[in-house]
């Protein structure tokens, strides 16, 4: 399966707030579409899933016209959708049959969901009494009750504490390996970088970087490295850099334990560690450097922080 976003744009009257969103992606990966609040996240997946209509651009499924009730989609909206007052289990196997699922499947499976999620001991109790991140819990058991193809989640991490996070995130890694096709939307960097092999961000409507999330930190790092001195302290150090090596490299940041450099003439890396073998410089570390997506969405997204 193979998803195509195409040239998305959409208008909220006379504002356009998607200018033209692009990205692609299959089954078996996840994409991470990241932005800032407003950026347009939420809005981009109610597009893709027939909530709004776009004004221009197209959404294809393997070459054809993305329908989405042709398929079996998972979503997890933002606005969450269960009901407060109603039990569990009842309300998942409620919604499960709206979703064409038999009665008995659905309780099979919305049982299994709450068991995975580590709160089957809640089925029968009514929603309202569960706490935030146990609510959560049961959306994205409700999302993936109906074992979908496709699965869009839309911060779902929001809300979870570290050891319930954890269990998501096994959760999601295991419906990569069975070769589902995820999204999710996030600001949340960190569980980005675990699973997604693919990023989109998206700033001001727009996607500003878009790709393989490996090959995007190695491009990045390119002609970049990280070096530290077991004699001098990262500031004297990056000082003696700047007096002696200018013409090898810059410092681009300096870090507590080290200086991340760029090099500025051919063969910077390696005319650098000759240079610093004939200095006094005691080298401690040195490495190529490979930035974090934390750092790479505060480069492309990060203007107005
Ligand atoms: N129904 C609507 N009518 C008018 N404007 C809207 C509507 N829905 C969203 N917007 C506007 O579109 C922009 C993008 O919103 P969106 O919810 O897609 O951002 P987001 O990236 O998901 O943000 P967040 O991380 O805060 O959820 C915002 O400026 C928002 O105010």
């Amino acid at each position: 399966m193979k998803l195509e976003v195409r040239e998305i744009r959409k208008s909220f009257g006379d504002k356009e707030i998607l200018h033209g969103i692009s990205f692609e992606v299959e089954n078996g990966k996840a994409l991470g579409l990241l932005g800032r609040n407003g950026a347009g996240k939420t809005t981009t997946i109610r597009v893709l899933m027939d909530v709004f209509r776009a004004n221009s651009g197209e959404i294809l499924m393997d070459g054809r016209k993305f329908i989405p009730k042709e398929y079996k989609i998972g979503y997890l909206p933002e606005e969450r959708g269960l009901y407060p007052m109603k039990k569990v289990l009842e309300q998942m196997v409620y919604l499960a049959n709206l979703r064409g699922m038999g009665q008995r499947e659905a309780k099979e499976s919305g049982k299994a969901w709450l068991e995975r999620m580590g709160i089957g001991e809640y089925a029968e109790r009514k929603l309202e009494t569960l706490s935030k991140g146990n609510q959560q819990k049961v959306q994205l058991a409700q999302t993936l009750i109906c074992n979908p193809d496709i699965i869009i989640l839309d911060e779902p991490f929001s809300g979870l504490d570290p050891v319930n996070s954890q269990i998501l995130k096994d959760v999601v890694k295991e419906q990569i390996a069975l070769g589902r096709l995820v999204i999710f939307s996030s600001h949340q960097m960190n569980y980005v970088e675990e699973f997604c092999e693919e990023i989109a961000i998206i700033n001001h409507g727009q996607i500003v970087l878009n790709g393989n999330l490996r090959e995007i930190k190695r491009s990045y790092g390119e002609n970049r490295l990280t070096i530290s001195a077991a004699n001098y302290q990262p500031d004297v150090l990056e000082e003696k850099l700047e007096k002696e090596f200018s013409d090898i490299v810059k410092v681009v940041k300096k870090k507590k334990d080290y200086l991340i450099l760029e090099g500025v003439c051919k063969g910077a890396k390696k005319r650098l560690l000759e240079m610093l073998a004939a200095s006094d410089i005691d080298l401690e570390q040195t490495g190529n450097y490979e930035p974090s997506l934390n750092d790479i969405f505060v480069m492309k997204a990060g203007d107005e922080a």
